[in-house]
């Protein structure tokens, strides 16, 4: 059966059946005379629309009414006005005559035909309560991960009914964001990201919406610089849900600037982006959560086996409230969908660049997007695993219910996307639809022809595509600022035990630097050991050149364990971040590492150092010399990682930073008071060496202020000036560990300050 549901702003809800009427047009209007289904609201006009039946089914024309009709489809929202085009029904859509001013006038179609799959349910509401969100227990159950277990619930209160928010992303009601409750109206709009429900006369009508996401470009001009040069201009376009788009043109045309603008990454654009109607600008936060971004190069931990990167990845972005099976089974899912079930226990390095490519979109694919964004995912790949990737595109639009938007250079399999955006110089959109049309359009076989007719004279295409497709808005009325939404965290203590098991078990699947970094302490050992002299622990001189040795070897270590450790995931970070990472765990989970690591390198080195060259001969108090040397090794190495990680967070690249790294060490080795005898400026700069506090701890543990001097062999009458820097004390002792333990906090938290900068990264 193919029916009307009409709801009335007065609640009113009459049924229409559509088969039963014999006539094939069925006009709807204000005026009893003229129409077949006569509305009374004043924002209706005498004759609104009419509803035409064809052998092939259902469509809709808005009859230039004063006030237009909105089409919400499975094709796309659109507003009728000033136009005869007719819109095809689908079940499901819905078609609204809406007024701000008097919500109580406003009118609300729902088609359905029962011959096709069914898309709106009721639920009528009682005296209890009704929960909504994505927990077994609610009474309308959305799955997916990003809505809360408990989103939201529906109470009965003395106006009617009122809708209580008890998710911190928040529910979005007439596109307006509530955080704590809100009186619902006739014909209210419930959104919760892509999915509706529609409150009228104590009842919700509501679908599960499965489809992508429909995006909607409206005027968009972008200008850059001092001289605020145009590098997008007036581009509208509006892209289908589980569509697949390539936005192709010539370099520099403007392909990622316009990306960046339809996934909200850059919002310093003038027009707007729509995501189902919804402002994406003012609803940037709340509509990441549908959004999944694939860029150019694979930023995916690579050592680590598949479904291992994906699980820790996962642990980290889901809710608190997913249990650890929910997780294993998307994990599992998102790994079959990139067919890539025979690779699950292969290391990601092993992986091919195609299946490498999957991996990142397996990535994506854990938070189920209703939008997929890719940069050049095709780029360096063989044209045989290109075609593979674009099918599996192909079919990640249409199966997973997508809408894929992918920027290309490859043309040779774009007959495989419903559309293509295609730009030309200077930002503009020179045609936009299928690829056959853009043939048409180019009136060429052969793309290659389009990128240099383009490039010649992009206005003049322009101006062509602008004449012959007719841009309409759809969402001329402006939503309200909706800028509280707070982020759903994962729960801190998995996250944190997720990033320790991920960093520690990265590690132990790089074994070749793993056995690097335990070999160079060893080897530094015995380096040190051939430039010692018989006279260590005996003379000053001897004793303090080994033991700033000591120091600079520690230093070295340290900063060579870290310096490059959090720049090289900098992007893998930021993704993360952008999905709920904290970043002090990330920081305090991979110190965790350095503490084991430069535990057992301090353990290899004092070994050595005591068995090949000895300890001093005294303790210092409470303090055995041995263990207090190793303890000195340690605070050295950790403090030196720990000043390695502030640089690390600091720069973009591994080659940055080891550009840092000796600069640090001259700093070091000038500021330490060891080489040179410092004043003033220079003595204020020591105090903030990690040098200084560390060859004071062994000096001070050493006693090298009751050494001998060379010169006092022969010439015992010279006096040793003792240092208050090697204090045989032990408070001295405990002062030189505590500053190093100081630094080694400032490191931490600044590390962590700094890091935050990664939201700011460009893609
Ligand atoms: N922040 C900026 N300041 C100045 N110019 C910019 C800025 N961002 C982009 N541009 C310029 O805008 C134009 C479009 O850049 P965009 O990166 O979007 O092009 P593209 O089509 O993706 O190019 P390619 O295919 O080479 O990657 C280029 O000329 C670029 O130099």
């Amino acid at each position: 059966m193919k029916r009307l549901t009409i709801i009335l702003g007065s609640g009113a809800v009459q049924n229409f059946d559509l088969e039963k009427c014999q006539k094939n047009r069925i006009y709807i209007g204000r005026s009893r005379e003229k129409n077949d289904i006569c509305l009374a609201s004043n924002i209706i006009s005498s004759s609104h629309g009419v509803f035409l039946k064809t052998a092939d089914g259902i469509s809709y024309t808005d009859l230039n009414s004063r006030n237009g009709t909105y089409v919400e489809s499975r094709k796309g929202r659109a507003l009728l006005k000033n136009t005869k085009q007719a819109v095809a029904l689908y079940s499901g859509d819905m078609i609204r005559i809406l007024s701000r001013k008097h919500p109580e006038s406003s009118v609300l179609i729902i088609y359905e035909d029962e011959q096709q799959e069914k898309i709106w349910d009721k639920y009528f509401l009682g005296k209890k309560e009704i929960k909504i969100g994505r927990g077994s227990g609610c009474d309308i159950i959305f799955p997916e991960p990003y809505v809360s277990r408990n989103q939201c619930g529906i109470v009965p209160s003395d106006d009617g009914y009122e809708l209580l928010n008890y998710s911190r992303n928040g529910t979005l009601v007439n596109g307006k964001l509530i955080h704590d409750k809100h009186v619902l109206r006739e014909q209210d709009v419930i959104q919760i990201y892509q999915n509706i429900l529609i409150y009228t006369d104590g009842k919700l009508f509501y679908k599960i919406e499965a489809d992508g996401i429909q995006v909607e470009l409206q005027h968009i001009d972008k200008f850059v610089g001092r001289e605020k040069k145009q590098i997008l201009r007036d581009v509208s376009c509006q892209i289908g849900s589980n569509e697949f788009i390539a936005i192709i043109g010539g370099s520099g045309a403007g392909k990622t600037t316009l990306m960046n603008v339809m996934n909200g990454f850059d919002d310093d654009f003038q027009g707007k982006v729509y995501y189902n109607g919804i402002d994406l600008k003012k609803n940037k936060e709340w509509l990441k959560n549908v959004m999944g971004y694939v860029p150019q190069e694979d930023i995916i931990y690579e050592n680590l086996t598949l479904y291992k990167m994906l699980y820790y990845t996962a642990k980290i972005k889901f809710p608190k409230d997913m249990t650890s099976g929910e997780i294993r089974q998307k994990v599992l899912e998102a790994i079959r969908v990139v067919e890539l079930d025979d690779h699950k226990d292969t290391l990601v390095r092993k992986l091919s660049g195609g299946q490498k490519k999957r991996a990142s979109i397996a990535v994506e694919l854990l938070g189920e997007p209703k939008i997929f964004f890719l940069d050049e995912p095709t780029s360096g790949l063989d044209p045989g695993t290109e075609q593979n990737l674009m099918h599996s595109l192909r079919s990640l639009a249409k199966n997973q219910k997508t809408t894929v938007i992918m920027v290309t250079h490859t043309t040779q399999n774009i007959h495989l996307c419903d559309k293509i955006i295609f730009m030309g110089n200077g930002g503009r959109l020179c045609f936009y639809g299928s690829p056959d049309q853009a043939k048409m359009f180019f009136d060429t076989d052969d793309f290659t022809d389009a990128y240099i007719k383009t490039s010649k004279d992009a206005e003049f295409w322009k101006e062509q595509y602008d004449g012959s497709f007719v841009h309409q808005d759809s969402y001329p009325e402006e939503n309200e600022e909706n800028d509280k939404f707070k982020k759903e965290k994962a729960l801190l203590g998995r996250q944190f035990a997720s990033l320790l098991g991920r960093s520690f078990e990265s590690l132990w699947n790089e074994k070749n630097k793993l056995i690097l970094l335990l070999l160079q302490p060893a080897l530094i050992s015995l380096l040190i050991k051939i430039v010692s002299d018989e006279d260590v622990f005996k003379l000053y001189e001897s004793t303090r050149n080994i033991l700033f040795a000591l120091t600079c070897a520690g230093i070295w270590i340290g900063l060579f364990n870290s310096i490059q450790e959090i720049c090289r995931e900098r992007k893998i970070v930021k993704r993360e971040y952008m999905s709920g990472l904290n970043l002090g765990l990330y920081i305090i989970a991979k110190f965790c590492v350095q503490i084991v690591i430069s535990l057992l390198q301090a353990a290899l080195i004092s070994g050595i150092f005591f068995t090949a060259i000895g300890t001093p001969d005294q303790d210092l108090g409470f303090f055995k010399n041995a263990p207090a040397m190793f303890l000195t090794t340690w605070i050295t190495i950790i403090t030196a990682a720990a000043l390695g990680f502030l640089v690390s967070a600091s720069v973009k690249s591994g080659d940055k930073a080891m550009v840092i790294a000796p600069f640090l060490l001259i700093l070091q080795l000038l500021f330490s008071g060891v080489i040179f005898e410092l004043e003033g400026i220079g003595k204020r700069i020591a105090d903030i060496t990690i040098s200084k506090w560390s060859i004071g701890a062994y000096g001070t543990i050493a006693n090298l202020n009751s050494l001998d001097l060379k010169m006092q062999k022969d010439f015992p009458m010279i006096e040793h000036e003792t240092e208050a820097l090697y204090k045989f004390a032990e408070n001295n002792l405990m002062q030189k560990w505590a500053v190093l333990a100081v630094m080694l906090l400032v490191c931490l938290i600044a590390s962590g300050v700094i890091l935050r900068r990664v939201a700011k990264d460009k893609r």
